[in-house]
């Protein structure tokens, strides 16, 4: 197959520069205004959307091996295609868990041979997630899918001397552990965020000092080790204080907040939906306000999906055997807009640091593949920010459908995915299975790195 080339005209890039962005060969090659279409491009309408990087969800779970039912990685990278990323990390929480150099490759396979998005496998910390040895990491970090970045995300690594060690070996290789921090005692059978509400609803509380004493411990330990850290899902004021304390030390740690826990909070649960039940829990208005500060003024370094799939079955349980867990990766930038650009918190170019620069860094993506520089690898995403509609399930490209955005009114849509070139969504539809599988060939024969 020919990869075609495209000229986006008329589009915005972060910085507000107007641009005509010529894409050949999975590069971009211009994106001087003015530019005229060379024979063959297919010349795409951009006037009024902003061109942001590839999006790069550095927390996804895409299922596969084990969960099939409820997503694939075929289908979690459409998913992750419609939302506008080109790249996205999946979650080790897998069956067989992804704690060895022969499961992080086979989800590395399958991503490549997908051909939507760069699948970047996650290595677990400990073996099947179970807290007590350490899984191998060394081999995971040497093997062709070169994990750099290890975490139990689900569960917590609770042990201190487990956290310790993992930290010093990931150190070795510039890895890095992201942290699901929930203290597993504080949080025994814990259903929603601990207030007067879960008293009210007499549902089992999930205190914030579950979270924050273990980001607390984590930060010192990365501090004595002098390793990298990264922190999940930040649902709480008081670990936004603690992260940011930890920043000013100039401890090595990052972190990470959902577009669900920047808009929604535990009120929700009055209906007892199960759709509104995740890990972490949703919190107060309070706490969304300082999660928003905290992206705002760079403490929360990145917005990531955790885009956590479960099949209808164990949603429409009652409220306490229901799943934890929201997909996420197509409503993501829609939130995100709706909730840090349209409040006046971040520009686009904020949204394409911490939807896409950022997150690449953290996980040590090739550095060349999130930037409008010429020569770049053409990944990258059309957004149209003036859009405002209900979202429905019908925006849903993933398997499960358990959002909690179904009839909310956000802003901006996601219209264009490039991945190296080619479009994985035109103008708001999904490039067919065989299109992609062909590109993925395509990017194989070329010799594409995997990481980039
Ligand atoms: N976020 C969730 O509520 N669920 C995640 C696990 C996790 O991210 O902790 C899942 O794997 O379903
Ligand atoms: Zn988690
Ligand atoms: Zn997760």
């Amino acid at each position: 197959m020919s990869e075609s080339s495209y000229l986006l005209k008329g589009a915005t890039l972060p910085n507000g520069q107007a641009a005509d962005i010529l894409i050949q060969d999975g590069r971009i090659t211009s994106t001087a205004p003015g530019s005229s279409a060379p024979s063959g491009a297919v010349v795409v309408d951009a006037a009024g959307l902003v061109a942001l990087p590839g999006l790069v969800d550095l927390h996804t779970h895409l299922r596969e091996p084990g969960f099939e039912q409820s997503e694939t990685v075929l289908t979690g990278t459409r998913a992750a295609a419609a939302g506008g990323f080109t790249s996205v990390f999946a979650m080790a929480n897998t069956m067989p868990v992804s704690d060895t150099a022969g499961v992080v490759e086979q989800v590395q396979s399958l991503g490549d041979a997908a051909g939507y998005a760069t699948v970047r496998p996650i290595g677990a910390v400990t073996v099947g997630l179970a807290g007590e040895r350490l899984s191998e990491i060394g081999a995971m970090a040497q093997s062709r899918a070169a994990v750099r970045v290890f975490s139990d995300d689900g569960k917590c690594v609770h042990d201190s001397l487990l956290m310790r060690r993992a930290l010093e070996y990931v150190k070795t290789f510039d890895g890095v552990i992201a942290q699901h921090a929930q203290d597993p005692r504080l949080t025994e059978n814990a259903q929603m965020n601990e207030g007067a509400l879960s008293s009210e609803l007499g549902l089992k509380g999930w205190p914030a000092v579950a979270e924050e004493s273990i980001i607390a411990r984590d930060v010192l330990l990365a501090e004595h080790v002098g390793a990298r850290l990264h922190i999940c899902h930040l649902s709480t004021a008081g670990s936004v204080d603690v992260v940011r304390w930890a920043k000013a030390r100039g401890i090595p740690v990052t972190a990470e907040a959902t577009p669900h826990h920047l808009l929604l909070t535990e009120d929700l649960i009055r209906s007892y939906d199960a759709r509104y039940k995740v890990n972490p829990p949703l919190r107060r208005d309070e706490d969304v306000q300082a999660l928003r500060a905290g992206v705002a003024d760079g403490t929360i370094d990145i917005v990531a999906t955790d885009h956590a799939p479960h099949p209808r079955e164990s949603k429409e349980s009652e409220w306490d055997a229901a799943s934890f867990g929201m997909v996420g990766l197509e409503s993501a930038l829609p939130v995100v807009q709706t909730a840090l650009v349209d409040t006046g918190l971040l520009g686009w170019d904020d949204v394409a640091r911490v939807l896409s620069t950022t997150p690449a860094r953290i996980g040590r993506l090739n550095g060349h593949t999130h930037s409008f520089e010429e020569g770049a690898p053409a990944n990258l995403t059309l957004v149209d920010p003036a859009d405002r509609s209900t979202f429905t399930l019908d925006r849903l490209a993933g398997k499960s459908q358990n959002t909690p955005f179904e009839g909310v009114t956000l802003a901006g849509r996601v219209r264009w995915t490039f991945h190296h070139g080619f479009p994985t969504l035109r103008d708001g539809e999904l490039a067919s299975i065989e299109e992609a599988a062909a590109h993925a060939r395509h990017l194989a024969r070329e010799g594409v790195p995997a990481h980039g």
